[in-house]
């Protein structure tokens, strides 16, 4: 493949100084991996002592607001995250959309604000099981992705995660992930022409060391979202070294 996969750890609200040692054995594999991009999204609280522990990983916040500032209690602009120490934000994330009511115009909204502010974006959508179970998967997630776009592809990347699939164990069959990901990749052409081409697309939904191989081998699968299994090096190493093994 052209790019080197993806493969970044979402830490979610998990993680306090403890868990540096894990960051920094991830660190270390990734420094002898180099055929692979690792990165790792850890809780807020953890951003400037990661920056200070890590060499060889990128680091990612989790969401962010669309404004510049303003009144907007406990929550942190893109500027204010990029001066923290990270390079990229994930936005969209159906954790952000049903626990914050994000919507996809605010996902844009937040996706436009990272790329402004000089950083990467992985933009999330994925179906819910009723949608999956209704044979709307495609549509819904097409739709969903076309409103959550930002204006740009610059520095763009895409997470598929079906909901049902995330942190349950499940994963979609390899010809459904590879029916999405095909559709997901003909909707960033008709968004953004010649230029969609080099949006990463990542799949997510209960990677793990075992299952990391056949999910990355996917046509169309530049790279793997990771919760569950990026929260220890024990967990996440396999994946990246499945990974390399396929670049
Ligand atoms: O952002 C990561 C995803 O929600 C996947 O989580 P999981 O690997 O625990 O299923």
């Amino acid at each position: 493949m052209a790019q080197r996969y993806y493969i970044v750890g979402n830490w979610k609200m998990n993680g306090m100084r403890t868990a540096l040692p894990e960051a920094r054995a991830i660190d270390r594999a990734a420094q002898r991996l180099p055929k692979v991009e690792v990165a790792v999204a850890p809780p807020v609280t953890l951003i400037a002592a990661m920056r200070e522990a890590v060499e060889n990983i990128g680091i990612g916040a989790q969401t962010c607001h669309s404004a510049e500032k303003g009144a907007h209690t406990g929550d942190l602009s893109a500027a204010m995250l990029r001066e923290s120490g990270v390079e990229f934000v994930i936005v969209g994330h159906s954790e952000r959309r049903a626990d914050h009511g994000e919507t996809d115009a605010m996902v844009k909204a937040r996706a436009e604000a990272v790329q402004a502010a000089g950083m990467g974006v992985i933009v999330c959508v994925g179906e819910s099981e009723a949608q999956r179970d209704a044979g709307e998967a495609e549509q819904v997630v097409a739709r969903q992705l076309a409103a959550s776009l930002p204006g740009s592809a610059d520095r763009l990347s895409v997470a598929y995660e079906p909901v049902w699939a995330i942190g349950t164990g499940r994963v979609p069959s390899i010809e459904d992930i590879a029916a999405m990901h095909k559709r997901l990749r003909s909707a960033l052409a008709q968004a953004y022409g010649e230029a969609g081409a080099a949006v990463r697309i990542l799949y997510g939904g209960s990677v793990n060391g075992n299952n990391a191989a056949d999910l990355l081998s996917v046509a169309e699968v530049g790279g793997a979202l990771v919760g569950g299994a990026s929260l220890t090096a024990d967990a996440f190493v396999p994946i990246l070294a499945a990974a390399a093994e396929l670049a």
